[in-house]
């Protein structure tokens, strides 16, 4: 389970939030919403452990994250606004690059991967001829090859394409049958089972 406890962010001198506290348990989906610069990706960053909050306190199975560091690391896959994508490598070998600090990437997985993604035709090319979109797919094909149970995802639906954005809708529902958890920005609705989605809006 993750928890935030009295959270509080402020970036620059500008207080963000303060007091925000929630637990996320497996299966649960936390979708985060909240107008331009509100600080959703600061949250994000946050809960990974990238970004230091000012107070309060980010817990894993109840152990504050900042003590439990690279253990709690190895438990979630962070995608941020970048694709964080090599131009020169194909899709293949820029799968095995994202996941190689994984202990747990299941690298056969990443073929059939690719062909869910709708990428499989681009085996042989340079990750820097696909568009946007195709781009932002094979950002997305890491948390398959991966088995984290932690998915954090800023704005993972953005620059898709209606039937990716259903392909991606059915993957997130997929993690979470499968007791994983998630938590999401997107300016745009999340159709995965009422019973197992949380919002929290940052303001
Ligand atoms: N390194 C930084 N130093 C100072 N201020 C920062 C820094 N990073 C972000 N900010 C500020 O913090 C605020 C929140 O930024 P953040 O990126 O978390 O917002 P957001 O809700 O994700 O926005 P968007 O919907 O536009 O992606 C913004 O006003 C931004 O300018």
């Amino acid at each position: 389970m993750l928890e935030a406890v009295d959270l509080e962010c402020v970036r620059g001198d500008r207080p963000l939030f303060s007091r925000l506290s929630f637990s996320l348990k497996p299966g649960e989906l936390m979708h985060v919403t909240g107008v331009n610069g509100s600080g959703k990706t600061t949250l994000l960053r946050t809960l990974c452990g990238l970004t230091r909050a000012h107070a309060g306190e980010i817990r894993w199975l109840g152990n504050a994250i900042h003590k439990l560091g690279d253990d709690y690391r190895a438990q979630l896959a962070y995608i941020g606004h970048a694709n964080g994508i090599q131009g020169d490598l194909t899709p293949v070998e820029n799968l095995h690059v994202a996941t190689s600090l994984s202990g747990d990437a299941d690298h056969a997985r990443i073929g059939t991967t690719l062909e869910r993604l709708g990428l499989a035709a681009y085996h042989h090319f340079p990750s820097k001829i696909l568009s946007q979109g195709q781009k932002r797919r094979l950002a997305l094909a890491r948390l398959l090859v991966e088995h984290k149970p932690l998915w954090i995802l800023d704005e993972p639906l953005s620059g898709l394409d209606v039937d990716s954005v259903a392909l991606m809708t059915n993957i997130l529902i997929e993690h979470l049958s499968q007791g994983g958890m998630i938590v999401i920005t997107s300016h745009q609705e999340i159709d995965v089972d009422t019973k197992s989605i949380l919002h929290i809006r940052v303001t």
